[in-house]
This record gives structure tokens, C-alpha cells and sequence, in this order.
């Protein structure tokens, strides 16, 4: 797959087969879209392209009006994880538009004239139901079938059926992964949650109770963080390694009151020094609400119980 962050830079192509949208999470839904638009770039001989928008339009437009109450974005996918699952999905091109104000001004018209003709080269449109473009989120289905002759394009929709058969949308993956139905979740995701970030110095009491756990400090800031609690989850190291890890996030209630909410990780069978790697996590199961013991015995008790845990769930 060739990415290009700059419109500028898209080499046009001629027969581009194209659909656009924010796909964050890169669920089973956006993957029904995918898998069409790899169908008709194959039956056709053109390239098939994804144009998607950095960053989310929402941290530059704000919650949508029919929802004030999402005032605190939080994504599914980093944009590198966004950039991954595209790639898997077998698409070509992916051109990132940089999400501005000034961009989100753009009329439908606009819209189809620069981006999808001008810049792409697109000849055919593969879209969802409810997918908008232009300002106000004015255009759709409707307003491109209605002009498609005019500007020498196809468009196919993808029916509302075939998207509600899956019954998922990126609200409903975002509550399930926000109460800790880590199952739920990955089911609408298709593939197990991720969380990345850079090994950080917590208070070194880890070791001293036989489990360290590598901090993670986020490298997304506005990632969505799941429920606190215990989780089975695969660490993944820079080097590539995979290992069973038991995670807590929480604000550990056992060792001090009003603590900072961490993100720690015990991995199994491994000793090293992680300190300022990246770790990536995926979520697989959910273990245990946090509980507050009484000291540090009965926390470490606990902890051997949760490893034995972790390893049927990752079995
Ligand atoms: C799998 C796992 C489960 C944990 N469960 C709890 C818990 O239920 N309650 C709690 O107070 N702390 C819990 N902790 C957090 C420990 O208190 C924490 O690992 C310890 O404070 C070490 O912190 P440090 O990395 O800053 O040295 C858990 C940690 C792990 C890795
Ligand atoms: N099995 C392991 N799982 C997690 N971290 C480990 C492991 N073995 C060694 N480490 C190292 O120990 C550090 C965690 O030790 P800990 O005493 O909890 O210190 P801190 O409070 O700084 O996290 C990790 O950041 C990592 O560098």
C-alpha cells in the first residue's frame, strides 16, 4: 500500500476505484466496505484507493450537535494502527487528507472536483449508506448518484442491510471497551484491541513483590483507554516478541489513596529491561475489577491467581 499525507503529492491515476471516510477502528463494518472495494478494483483493473482524514474531524469541528455530550474524542486507532489495518485489507492507495477548518469548508462540489477528479483520478465510488462529505456533512448517496453522469462517475452504495447485519458501529465498540467487554469489543473489531506505548520509571515496588510491570505512557493521547481492571492481553515488543502479560489499569488502591490512574504490565516467563521501548498491547479477555487488599501479601496472593488467569485465557 503507498500512503500519501499530502493531496499534493497523490500521483493521479486513471480508473482509481475510491471510497473515503474517518474508518476509525477499522471495524467489521469498514471491513465490508473494503472488501467491496477490493471486488470492484479487481473486476474493473484499477487501483483501489481509501481517502481518510487526520486528524479526527471532530477534534477540529467539535462534538456533533445530535451528541454534546462526546465532548472527550477518544479513538479507537492511533493513525499508524489506522494506516496497518488498511494495508491489511488489501487497499493500494491511502491518501490521508490533513483535516482543517479551511478543509472542512469545502462544499460537496468542491469536494468531488479537487479531491475525487483532480487529485485521484477516481472512476468509480464504493461508499456506506450514511457516509457525508462536504461541508455540513451536506453530501452523500443521494447527491452523487444524482451528478454522476455529469462528472463521469460510478457509485455504488453499500445498503444499510448489509452494514446493520453486523450489527457494529464505532459507538458501540467504544461503550463495550469503556465497561470492560473486552469480548464484545473485539468481536466488532474483528481483530483484539490495541494499546501502545513507551515503557516509563513507575515506584520500582514491582520488582520488590516478585511481579515488575512495565508502565506505559500512551503515545496517542487521545486513544481510548478501556475500563478500569485486570486483562490477559499479548505484549508486543519493538523487536517484535510476543508475550503473555497480565495488565492493570488502575489507580492501585492497595498501595496509596488518590494515586494517578497507570497502565502496568507483568509479562510472563520474561525478564529485561523495557525502559523507554515501545509496547504494544492487545486486549483478549477481561480478568477482575481493581480490588484494595489488605497490604502487599494479600496483592501479591492475588497477582499468582491472576497469572494462572492469564494463561487459560491466552491458552
Ligand atoms: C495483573 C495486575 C493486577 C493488579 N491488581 C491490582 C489490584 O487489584 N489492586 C491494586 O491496588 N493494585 C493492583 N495492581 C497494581 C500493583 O499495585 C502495582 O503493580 C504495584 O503498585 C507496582 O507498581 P510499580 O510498577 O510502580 O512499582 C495490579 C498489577 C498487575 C500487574
Ligand atoms: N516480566 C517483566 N514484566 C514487566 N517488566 C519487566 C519484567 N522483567 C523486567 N522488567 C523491567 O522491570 C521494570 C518494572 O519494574 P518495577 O519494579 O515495577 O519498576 P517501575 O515501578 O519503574 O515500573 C519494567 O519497566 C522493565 O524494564
Amino acid at each position: 500500500m503507498q500512503v500519501f499525507r499530502d493531496p499534493a503529492l497523490f500521483p493521479f491515476l486513471t480508473n482509481a476505484v475510491v471510497t473515503s471516510g474517518t474508518f476509525d477502528g477499522v471495524h467489521v463494518g469498514h471491513q465490508r466496505i473494503l472488501s467491496r472495494l477490493r471486488e470492484v478494483a479487481q473486476a474493473s483493473g484499477g487501483p483501489s484507493v481509501v481517502i481518510t482524514y487526520w486528524p479526527h474531524p471532530r477534534l477540529v469541528l467539535g462534538p456533533p450537535p445530535t451528541h454534546p455530550e462526546l465532548l472527550a474524542l477518544q479513538l479507537l486507532n492511533t493513525l499508524d494502527e489506522r494506516i496497518a489495518k488498511l494495508e491489511d485489507a488489501g487497499v493500494d492507495y491511502l491518501l490521508i487528507v490533513p483535516f482543517t477548518r479551511e478543509f472542512s469548508e469545502w462544499t460537496s462540489e468542491q469536494y468531488i472536483q479537487h479531491l475525487l477528479l483532480r487529485t485521484v483520478g477516481a472512476r468509480q465510488l464504493v461508499i456506506g449508506y450514511d457516509h457525508r462529505f462536504g461541508k455540513n456533512r451536506e453530501g452523500g448517496f443521494d447527491y452523487l448518484s444524482q451528478h454522476a453522469d455529469r462528472y463521469g462517475l460510478t457509485v455504488e452504495e453499500i445498503p444499510r442491510e448489509d452494514v446493520d447485519a453486523v450489527g457494529v458501529s464505532s459507538t458501540r465498540i467504544r461503550r463495550a471497551l469503556l465497561s470492560g467487554d473486552i469480548a464484545t469489543a473485539n468481536r466488532y473489531l474483528g481483530y483484539c484491541y490495541p494499546l501502545t506505548g513507551t515503557v516509563v520509571h513507575g515506584q520500582k515496588l514491582g520488582r520488590t513483590i516478585g511481579y515488575p510491570t512495565a508502565n506505559l505512557a500512551l503515545t496517542e493521547p487521545l486513544k481510548l483507554v478501556p475500563a478500569r481492571g485486570i486483562y490477559a492481553v499479548w505484549a508486543i515488543t519493538t523487536a517484535g516478541s510476543r508475550h503473555q502479560a497480565m495488565l492493570s489499569i488502575g489507580v492501585r488502591p492497595t498501595i496509596g489513596a488518590d494515586l494517578e490512574q497507570t497502565i502496568e504490565v507483568n509479562l510472563l516467563d520474561f525478564s529485561g529491561d523495557l525502559y523507554d521501548q515501545e509496547l504494544t498491547l492487545e486486549f483478549v479477555a477481561w480478568l477482575r475489577p481493581e480490588e484494595k487488599y489488605q497490604g502487599l501479601d494479600a496483592l501479591t496472593a492475588q497477582l499468582a491467581l491472576d497469572e494462572q488467569a492469564t494463561r487459560a485465557a491466552l491458552a
